[in-house]
């Protein structure tokens, strides 16, 4: 079995697989204060409630976008599982021909998602992954990550609003019965589900026009499925895409 962690700005999801299937999967917060021994115990329960134990797990596979909990958790899978893990980054195989201008800036989940994208879904593709930030990467059609996009996320624009301006409220995040919202609680939630439909729109579009291509669009994230069914251009949602990626560059570097 091994297992996978993708460590985001608001979540670290992670995965077991047994070969290629995933048996189980988690979501937990991204706690910027918490100890090694505070996610241990996280990770010791939910081992405890999946019949899993420690040493059943061959290897450990990290990316993270978040370098201040990178020491701390590498400490917990060194104490908790009792592996070193590899870490997506500099020096490790992905297979991946990166031609950002700096390939070491692209975030590490959005590597792994290209990755996984290329394998599932062929090229030229895009991934959009709503997440902390929503990010576009496009891969053209001899499967180079050239680049992308990277907008400021559903949470991040909602709370800003409610941050920002006295008179509005936190929402929950549905869709509205109009694209014309006759109340406070429904113009927000217009704005943002059909605004974020409309810029995967968008962009896919400028994408598939700069470029002259016919690339599939493939959405994951947390919110990935609201804007999906909204946008003309999301052809599926593909939730666990990042953890598919994170076995895939767990076997390229067997
Ligand atoms: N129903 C909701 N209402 C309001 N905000 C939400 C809702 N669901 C998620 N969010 C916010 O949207 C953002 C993205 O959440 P999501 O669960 O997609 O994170 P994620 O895909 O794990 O992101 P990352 O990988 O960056 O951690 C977060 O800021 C989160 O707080
Ligand atoms: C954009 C985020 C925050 C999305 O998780 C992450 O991929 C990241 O921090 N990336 C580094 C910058 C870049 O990808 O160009
Ligand atoms: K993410």
């Amino acid at each position: 079995m091994i297992l996978v962690f993708d460590v985001g700005n608001t979540n670290i999801v992670l995965g077991l697989y047994k070969g290629r299937e995933l048996t189980h999967h988690w979501r937990l917060s991204t706690n910027r204060s918490s100890t090694v021994d505070e996610y241990g115990i996280l990770l010791t329960n939910l081992f405890q409630l999946a019949g899993v134990r420690a040493e059943q797990i061959e290897g450990v596979i990290l990316s993270s976008v978040v370098p201040p909990i990178m020491s701390t958790l590498e400490r917990l899978i060194v104490k908790y599982v009792g592996k070193e893990p590899l870490i997506v980054g500099p020096g490790i195989k992905t297979g991946l021909n990166i031609r950002y201008e700096n390939p070491r800036e692209v975030g590490a989940d959005r590597i792994v998602n290209a990755v996984a994208g290329i394998e599932k879904y062929g090229t030229p593709l895009v991934i959009v992954d709503f997440g902390t930030a929503t990010t576009f990467d496009y891969i053209d059609a001899t499967g180079a990550y050239i680049g992308g996009a990277i907008v400021p996320g559903i949470g991040i624009s909602a709370e800003a609003l409610y941050q920002r301006a006295a008179k509005l409220p936190r929402i929950e995040l549905a869709k509205p019965k109009s694209v014309i919202g006759r109340n406070t609680v429904a113009a927000m939630q217009a704005g943002i589900v059909y605004g974020y439909a409309g810029q995967v729109d968008g962009i896919s579009r400028r994408i598939a026009k700069e470029f002259n291509v016919k690339p599939r669009i493939i959405a994951t994230g947390g919110l990935a499925e609201l804007i999906a069914v909204e946008s003309e251009t999301i052809e599926l949602v593909d939730p666990l895409l990042t953890l598919e990626g994170l076995r895939i560059v767990y076997e390229r570097n067997g």
